[in-house]
């Protein structure tokens, strides 16, 4: 039987539109012989086949993708500063314990930007006092540029900056200015000028203002891709053999490593941070150093070291602000199976909040919010009149109740609990920042419950769909204690999901 060709001639003979070019196109030639139509017929059979395979092909494809375990999408809300970062770093050591091995040059230069910031903002803090001291500033004047704690208010008396800034400090403060320049140089090598990282590297200060007029002299190195970065610290690998990971050596014969001043000054950075009146200058104005991000004072001989390499507790430590996007992927195995998934985690720094996060919000499996426990007694950066927790709080409140986050399951960690702790232990009252926490214990046991409970109770509350609710008291500079929570966390999303999916 002539199937297409009689079928078609049909249709196309007395075809008022015979003559539209696609008709033309297909309708067999005029006077076709015998021969000739059993030969196309032929044709057209074989290419129906071949047609027939690939959409068969296809389907197959279409069906082992529908049964083969899909990207499981986890996303990292949470304020400035939060650890969300980190946390992206504490998963790519559960998925391989040398997640860094490629990585420890590049986290050396942060490191060491951490170290020369610190320092900055103590010789700032001795400039400043001297300055006041001969009567060249009021102390209005006096900024340090850093966000301080709550207990200063607009309404708090004016700092105090009597301690006598003695010669030998000031000497001190002479040989350590070279640091500025080593500053400069490692942020030149991050961020080559004319990069779209060097202008949002430049464009973000850390400072005690809101966003909009800042213009602080102190500066948080942001980097928006940390591939690129990264990149500008391969000349640092070399071929000797003496690191941790053998891939990850550094040269450290480079005489222009920062490495070298550093070591060099290792004395005097330690004078200068142990020293009485630097104490005594923080404690005025209220800044809590070694709770600061990128702390590495209290190691400075071993960071300093000629031959440092960092741990990968240290690279947990460092500090490097997030701009953009980074999408993580990694394949993991599932406890007690041997199947495996594929995860994507999304770390969006959160310049504009929203606007940079709703476009992760469509499929998410999983949140995982941070909530910076000890910053019970600190404002925001990015607006001193709010403070950390209560920043945190609106923000969980937003999230939980977002409706197009409604069958998304939110995983809180209370984080930094180590410098919670810390706080606590050094007698700062909790309910002097929580009020409704009243008389209680200043406990950290009672006091982290407390906090854990609110939490629990908002996303009762606010959440347009019952939810379960999953928390955990977290300290994600702690690798160890981290990888526990972060298996628990990564096999309850997988059950969930799975549980999800067989109720579809
Ligand atoms: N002591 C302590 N430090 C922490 C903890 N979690 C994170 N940090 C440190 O806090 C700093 C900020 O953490 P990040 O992970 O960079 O914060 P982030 O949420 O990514 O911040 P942005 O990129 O600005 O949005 C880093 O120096 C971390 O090492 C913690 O549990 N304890
Ligand atoms: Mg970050």
């Amino acid at each position: 039987m002539p199937k297409f060709s009689a079928l078609r001639r049909r249709s196309i003979r007395g075809d008022p539109e015979r003559d539209d070019p696609l008709s033309r196109a297909i309708a067999p030639p005029e006077n076709e012989s015998q021969e000739e139509y059993a030969a196309r017929l032929a044709t057209e059979e074989e290419a129906q086949k071949c047609s027939d395979a690939i959409d068969e092909e296809i389907n197959r494809q279409r069906l082992e993708n529908k049964r083969a375990p899909k990207s499981i999408r986890v996303l990292l809300l949470g304020q400035s500063e939060s650890g969300k970062s980190t946390t992206l770093k504490n998963f790519q050591l559960i998925d391989s314990s040398k997640a860094f091995r490629h990585e420890r040059a590049s986290w050396r230069a942060v490191i060491q930007l951490n170290i020369v910031r610190s320092i900055r903002l103590i010789l700032d803090l001795i400039t400043e006092a001297h300055a006041h001291a001969s009567g060249d500033a009021s102390p209005a004047q006096i900024s340090t540029g850093f966000p301080r704690l709550l207990t200063e208010s607009a309404d708090s008396p004016p700092i105090q900056t009597q301690s006598k800034v003695t010669p030998d400090l000031l000497k001190l403060r002479m040989r350590l200015l070279p640091l500025q320049q080593v500053e400069e140089s490692l942020l030149r090598k991050m961020t080559p000028a004319g990069s779209a990282e060097f202008e949002a590297t430049h464009l973000s200060p850390m400072t005690n203002r809101p966003y909009k007029g800042r213009s602080g002299k102190f500066k948080e190195v942001a980097i928006n891709s940390t591939a690129q970065w990264k990149g500008a610290f391969g000349r640092l690998i070399a071929t000797a053999r003496a690191s941790m990971d053998s891939a990850a050596d550094i040269d450290f014969e480079d005489p222009n490593d920062p490495g070298v001043i550093l070591n060099a000054c290792a004395e005097d950075i330690s004078k200068l941070w142990n020293d009485p009146t630097v104490k005594s200058l923080l404690k005025a104005h209220r800044i809590r150093l070694e709770s600061m991000s990128g702390f590495f004072l209290d190691s400075i001989n071993r960071v300093t070291g000629l031959r440092y390499i960092p741990t990968d507790d240290d690279i947990l430590r460092a500090r490097l602000k997030t701009l953009g996007v980074s999408e993580h992927r990694f394949t993991l195995k599932s406890a007690g199976s041997m199947v495996s998934h594929d995860w994507r985690v999304y770390d969006v720094g959160v310049h504009d909040l929203w606007s940079a996060w709703a476009p992760y919000f469509d499929d998410l499996d999983a949140i995982i919010f941070l909530a910076p426990l000890s910053g019970f007694d600190e404002v925001l950066v990015e607006d001193p009149s709010v403070n950390k927790l209560e920043d945190s709080i609106l923000l969980w409140k937003h999230v939980v109740s977002n409706p197009l986050l409604k069958n998304t399951q939110i995983v809180l960690f209370l984080n930094k609990i180590d410098l919670f702790r810390a706080k606590l232990e050094a007698g700062i009252r909790f309910s002097e920042f929580v009020v409704s926490y009243g008389a209680r214990s200043n406990d950290y046991e009672s006091t982290s419950n407390y906090i854990r409970k609110k939490f629990g109770m908002l996303l009762k509350q606010h959440s347009p769909v019952p939810r379960i609710y999953y928390s955990h008291l977290t300290s994600m500079t702690d690798s160890k204690s981290t990888q526990h929570i972060l298996v628990n966390v990564k096999d309850m999303v997988i059950r969930e999901m799975l549980q999800k999916s067989s109720l579809v």
